[in-house]
């Protein structure tokens, strides 16, 4: 680690940021804007609107294809089209065309998944170093990802290594890194923001920069509700919770690393570099605290619920531990758990029991011999986050009477002890209308 180095920041430019070569022109002048921009980390090209693939999935295809002994040249000729497209439009060289032929031959021979899906950053990293004239850090040799897909702090002082030189620019690929054995491993997709933030941490850099392509975090998804709120301010907590529920601006793990050594994140938009975004901080200010009761809203509507009732339930020592027991036995993990005196449900997503969900039932019934038991394939679940609602009364009354109102029917209510989040699940097709209902209450 770094710590006498106050003056770096840490640039991640998200998918979004680097889909063609309009967008990383952009990228560029944000770079040269500012010394301070040192540490570039990179995403792979993602779409350039909205019938676009993003290259990380046109390499899984590839890899899919290939491992079943298909053809997979018409998604690869896509991957050599844009590499090779953006070289030609930047004007520069980086030598893609040879390493896209080792790709051909490596998917050919079957590499693993991983190394496959990480080739996207690979190249375009490679493509951004020679265009920017910095230095190309290979994750590979100083990112070590666990087992469980976590970062190991040998990261640190690797990482942190590598970045030494204050005075040069360095590109280092976001979303993977190597496991134990030296093996290329991704972290879970949108992984690129982890890698920013543990270039971040091993570097200690004085800020966190996040581009994307809206201005920062919204109060809500903006392809549910219209022209969203940007949060000027929140704390790692609520962003961490947010990601978690479905802000997918953020990754959900991206914040531990920085968080832990109190660097500042700061999300920004591309397309509006004056905008100055959000900023991730431990403790709101004062400004912000008398401003807002709620930091947003956000949710997902791909998980599933079984709900088991049993009279006298409360009295029966080790039932919820038998019934997570089952979800344990066949690998499922859950999200939620939420319990009454004689039932328990608990929410997992959808797609662990789409095909299994009567087996899993019937080993229920086995071992716990329930009263009854429902399975509800598709349920969306909401989540009100704010770290002041624990300080503010009415603010359920408030998410729920806007839910009456819009004759929204509430499966579920969930609220955590740390009083951070809210969470109501509702019937799937439901799902966008409570969320607008929910952010009109509190936004107008
Ligand atoms: N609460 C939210 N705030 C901001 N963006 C959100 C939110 N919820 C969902 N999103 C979506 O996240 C997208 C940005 O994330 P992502 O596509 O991963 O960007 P990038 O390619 O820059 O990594 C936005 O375009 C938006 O559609
Ligand atoms: N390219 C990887 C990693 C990533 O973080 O991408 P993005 O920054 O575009 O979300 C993915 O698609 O998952």
């Amino acid at each position: 680690m770094n710590p006498t180095n106050p003056s770096r920041f840490v640039s991640k430019f998200g998918g979004s940021s680097l889909a063609g070569a309009g967008q990383l022109r952009k990228v560029r002048s944000i770079i040269d804007a500012d010394s301070r921009r040192r540490i570039i980390v990179p995403s792979a090209p993602g779409k350039r609107d909205n019938s676009d693939t993003k290259i990380t999935d046109l390499l899984y295809l590839c890899h899919h294809a290939a491992q079943l002994g298909a053809d997979f040249s018409s998604s690869f000729s896509r991957i050599v089209e844009r590499f090779t497209g953006l070289e030609s439009e930047l004007g520069v060289d980086a030598g893609l065309a040879q390493q896209l032929e080792q790709l051909r031959a490596d998917l050919q021979r079957g590499v693993s998944v991983d190394h496959a899906a990480s080739r996207g950053e690979y190249l375009c990293g490679r493509l951004l170093a020679a265009w920017l004239d910095a230095e190309f850090v290979d994750p590979v040799d100083c990112v070590v990802i666990s087992a469980n897909g976590l970062v190991e702090p040998e990261t640190w002082d690797l990482l942190g290594q590598r970045l030494a030189d204050p005075e040069r620019r360095y590109v280092l690929p976001g979303f993977y890194g190597r496991d134990a054995e030296g093996r290329v491993r991704t972290f879970t997709r949108g992984g690129s923001d982890v890698t920013g933030a543990v270039a971040a941490r091993a570097a200690g850099a004085e800020l966190y920069e996040n581009w994307t392509d809206v201005s920062g975090l919204l109060m809500a998804d903006p392809r549910i509700v219209d022209s969203p709120r940007p949060m000027a301010e929140v704390t790692y907590a609520e962003i961490r919770e947010m990601a978690y529920m479905g802000a997918s601006v953020l990754h959900d793990e991206a914040m531990a690393p920085v968080r832990e050594v109190g660097i500042p994140v700061n999300i920004r938009n591309t397309n509006a570099p004056d905008h100055p975004g959000t900023r991730i901080v431990a403790q709101l200010s004062a400004e912000t605290l008398s401003g807002t009761q709620i930091a947003g809203v956000a949710g997902k509507d791909n998980f599933a619920m079984i709900t088991v009732g049993k009279n006298l339930m409360n009295r029966e020592v080790g039932f919820v531990y038998r019934l997570l027991g089952v979800l344990e036995h066949n690998d499922i993990p859950f999200e939620h758990c939420p319990s009454s005196i004689d039932s328990v449900s608990v929410i997992v997503e959808a797609r662990w029991l789409e095909d299994r969900a009567e087996q899993l039932m019937d080993e229920i019934r086995r071992t716990l011999e329930p009263d009854e038991i429902d399975y509800v394939p598709r349920i969306a679940l909401i989540a009100i986050v704010g770290e002041e609602m624990a300080h503010t009364p009415g603010i359920a009354a408030r998410v729920f009477g806007a839910l009456a109102k819009g004759g929204i029917n509430v499966r579920l209510i969930n609220q955590g002890a740390s009083e951070l989040n809210i969470i109501v699940g509702v019937a799937a097709e439901d799902y966008a209308a409570a969320v607008q209902a929910i952010y009109g209450e509190f936004v107008g």
